[in-house]
């Protein structure tokens, strides 16, 4: 066992509510978890819209001049502009700063009313975007999407975790980041599809579909049920056991020991006044840490630069313009498919297995990819002719690459922090998760093209150097979550190496 390995339930479980997955909580998690297909949508549809000859023509005439001019052969130092990237990535920062709102609303509103405000927001966004006639509607437009993402991916994940039966919350929870996913793809096929549209307005079309999941969202909003532990903080305990009943499919006596622990979360989160003065309290230590390096974390594997800049990046490996789109498609679809042994696997193998696997994985081929690129690249950037045995081979790479980040870091990335945090302290953790999150999106965004362009092949080692440093913190620091009622979680800490000297009872409180 490693040194990080803490199993509180093992052999000796502590808590067994009883009731299994109902259809009920079924399909109310899967409903909430398409909260995820607007942000997927999103990094999906910017890369190939932002390289539209029409759109550019439209707002950043000086951008698309400048690059038809652009003769530069240097496959690393291809010609990229600060402005459009900006505008790609502005709606990073919008959900960052709409994250911490977004923690208020989640705590004092509930869940629901975050994402359907989410939706709602993001709606509008879209219909501004889709009918843009100058910057200003498109930067407009970019920040309500922001600010609907902030607050979709603040709610959703807490309300999965919330909602499923805590020895199937792992698999519950990863719906959301398989809709990510969906999203991704569902972007890249429109996306492949507009440019065909005659007049030149297919631009309009791929920012205008993002009102179909969001107007998705808006609509099922009102039918999903609050969580139990939201009815809670809102003082309603009727309310709160009748739906617990409900959602576990239990009867009233089967269901008080689930129901008597998240009535005690809740007066222990009610004593909190200040849940962003008290998240600094020492005993809070390791969750403060997990928000904080896990979202880090997921961002430096550095998958982004795969996501937004696929096309890209299969042209520099020598694809045409349509076989890059197609070979984006590629990496898409794994993308989806590899969440689903995600779903699969997380609360049989676990968490840490799959971190660990994931990780050694995402290295290995890191690595290849540079060997590869470097060997045929070099330092100059220059090719002459690359062989189509060699293409096949990096696409094969990457999407092995890919594979492993899908059913690690993706889903983990957004499991573990929702699952970790007390209830007293939930809300404003998750914004935590969210912000750092959406912070590192943008700087990967930003600083890809000119990273590439001085660190040259060298650039997937940056990021394969992460993936070194995040395994290994997993392995000592990550404790085991899988099969632990969320209310019974602090256990975990306490049994840990390393976290148990934060821990109440193993010292003073500060
Ligand atoms: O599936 C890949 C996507 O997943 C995320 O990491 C979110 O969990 C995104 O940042 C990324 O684009």
């Amino acid at each position: 066992m490693g040194a990080g390995w803490t199993d509180p339930n093992d052999g000796d479980p502590k808590k067994n509510y009883p009731g299994e997955i109902t259809f009920y909580v079924l399909v109310t998690c899967i409903v909430a978890a398409m909260g995820g297909l607007i942000f997927g949508y999103d990094i999906g549809i910017s890369g190939g819209v932002t390289s539209m000859a029409p759109f550019l023509q439209k707002f950043f005439p000086s951008v698309y001049h400048k690059e038809a001019l652009d003769k530069s052969t240097n496959q690393y130092c291809k010609f990229d502009s600060v402005t459009l990237t900006m505008f790609t990535s502005s709606l990073y920062l919008a959900a960052l700063v709409a994250s911490f709102g977004a923690s208020w609303v989640t705590k004092k509103l509930g869940r629901k009313i975050s994402m359907l405000t989410g939706g709602l927001v993001f709606l509008a966004g879209a219909v501004i975007n889709a009918a843009a006639l100058n910057i200003a509607m498109l930067i407009i437009g970019r920040i309500l999407l922001g600010i609907g993402v902030g607050f979709a991916n603040q709610a959703v994940p807490l309300y999965l975790s919330e909602m499923a039966p805590y020895k199937l919350r792992g698999s519950l929870n990863i719906i959301f980041q398989l809709c990510i996913t969906i999203g991704i793809l569902i972007a890249n096929v429109v996306n492949y599809l507009t440019p065909k549209i005659k007049g030149g307005y297919g631009w309009r079309v791929s920012l205008g579909g993002a009102a179909v999941p969001a107007l998705f969202i808006v609509i099922s909003s009102f039918f999903l049920p609050n969580t139990p532990n939201s009815m809670l903080e809102k003082n309603e305990p009727e309310k709160a056991r009748a739906i617990l009943k409900r959602i576990r499919g239990v009867s009233d006596k089967e269901i008080e020991a689930e129901f008597e622990d998240l009535v005690a979360a809740s007066e222990a989160s009610k004593a909190v006044k200040h849940p962003w003065r008290n998240i600094r309290n020492r005993k809070y230590r390791p969750q403060l840490i997990m928000s904080m390096a896990i979202p880090f974390f997921q961002q430096f594997t550095g998958i982004n630069v795969i996501m937004f800049y696929a096309p890209q990046l299969f042209k520099t490996i020598g694809f045409g313009d349509n076989a890059s789109l197609l070979s984006a498609l590629i990496t898409g679809g794994i993308n989806c498919f590899a969440t689903l042994v995600s779903i699969y696997g997380t609360d049989r193998w676990g968490r840490r297995f799959l971190f660990l696997e994931g990780g050694i994985q995402m290295l290995i081929f890191q690595v290849l990819v540079t060997i590869f690129i470097g060997w045929k690249f070099g330092v100059t950037g220059q090719v002459i002719d690359l062989p189509k045995w060699f293409a096949g081979l990096v696409v094969f790479f990457i999407c092995a690459y890919v594979a492993a980040f899908a059913w690690s870091w993706g889903p983990l990335g957004w499991l573990v922090p929702s699952e970790i945090f007390p209830l007293e302290i939930r809300s404003a953790a998750q914004s935590i998760t969210v912000s750092v999150n959406m912070l590192f999106t943008f700087i990967v965004a930003q600083l890809f093209l000119t990273m590439l362009c001085h660190l040259k092949f060298g650039l997937f080692i940056f990021f394969a150097f992460f993936v070194v440093l995040m395994t290994l913190f997993v392995y000592f620091f990550l404790p085991e979550t899988k099969n632990i009622p969320i209310e019974e979680m602090t256990l975990v800490w306490k049994k840990h190496w390393f976290w148990r000297r934060f821990m109440p009872e193993d010292r003073p409180q500060v």
